[in-house]
């Protein structure tokens, strides 16, 4: 069984149909980008991996476990962890307390949390704003912050939701090689993204949703020529510039 197994996973609000029968695997080690258009489902399917809803019907196995109905504190504990579209740090807490906070879903003992915290921080390269009250941190720095606090949870699989979002080039080039340098050191990631010129030259495989359906899966290079993907959220000039870079 593959690291992450998504079978015939649906999430109904209603009668409104988020996720529709969605299927695909992640290896281990791997960067999977899951991409759409708004409304997709995108944040929906994170959600039913991470366990913060319950989906209507499918599996998901994470590491060979069933996480189909765990809350999201046991996914977490099992090293599935995700962040979110918009950061909510503990403002008033230093960016290291912050990162404690995760740590100490590891360890009980402050002097271990505050160990591993560390090692979060200096991988999420956030040394310099240690000290520093989270509130006052800039966007980029807060999500930086975000993956900080997930990695510090014993995060094996890091799901992002869209973490370059809002962010300027200068951050959302620091942000595609903090995500290749997590790859280096063994996670495994899957993340939403819609600025594609970050997500294409890193991803090993694309699951497109539209309309909570899956229409495609594969790798960049495929999926910039699949005529669904195209017409439901790339576009022909965007697909074409990317074909030429
Ligand atoms: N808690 C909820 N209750 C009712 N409808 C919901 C709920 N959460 C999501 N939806 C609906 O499910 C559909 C999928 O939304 P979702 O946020 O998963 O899409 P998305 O692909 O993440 O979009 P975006 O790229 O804009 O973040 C949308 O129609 C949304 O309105």
């Amino acid at each position: 069984m593959a690291y992450l197994s998504v079978r015939n996973v649906s999430m109904a609000f209603g009668s409104l149909i988020a996720n529709d029968d969605v299927t695909f695997d992640i290896e281990e080690g791997s960067i999977v980008g899951l991409i759409g258009p708004n409304g997709a489902g995108k944040t929906t399917l994170f959600n039913c991996i991470s366990g913060i809803c319950r989906p209507t019907a499918g599996t998901i196995h994470f590491d060979g476990v069933d996480i189909t109905r765990s809350p999201a504190c046991r996914t977490a504990g099992l090293g599935a962890v995700r962040t979110f579209q918009v950061v909510h740090p503990l403002q008033e807490m230093t960016v290291t307390d912050n990162v404690m906070v995760g740590a100490f879903l590891r360890h009980r003992k402050p002097a271990a949390a505050r160990a591993l915290a560390n090692e979060c921080i200096s991988l999420c390269r956030l040394e310099d704003f240690c000290d520093k009250r989270a509130g006052s941190l800039t966007i980029g720095t807060k999500k930086r912050l975000e993956v900080a606090r997930a990695l510090a949870t014993g995060a094996r699989l890091l799901m992002l939701d869209e973490a370059m979002a809002g962010l300027t080039s200068t951050e959302v080039r620091e942000s595609v090689e903090l995500i290749t340098h997590l790859k280096a050191k063994g996670l495994t990631l899957l993340v939403v993204e819609h600025i594609m010129e970050a997500i294409m030259p890193i991803a090993d495989k694309l699951v497109v949703l539209d309309g909570g359906k899956k229409i495609a899966e594969g790798p960049p290079e495929t999926i910039i020529r699949d005529e669904r993907v195209v017409a439901a959220y790339l576009g022909a000039k965007f697909s074409r510039k990317m074909k030429s870079s």
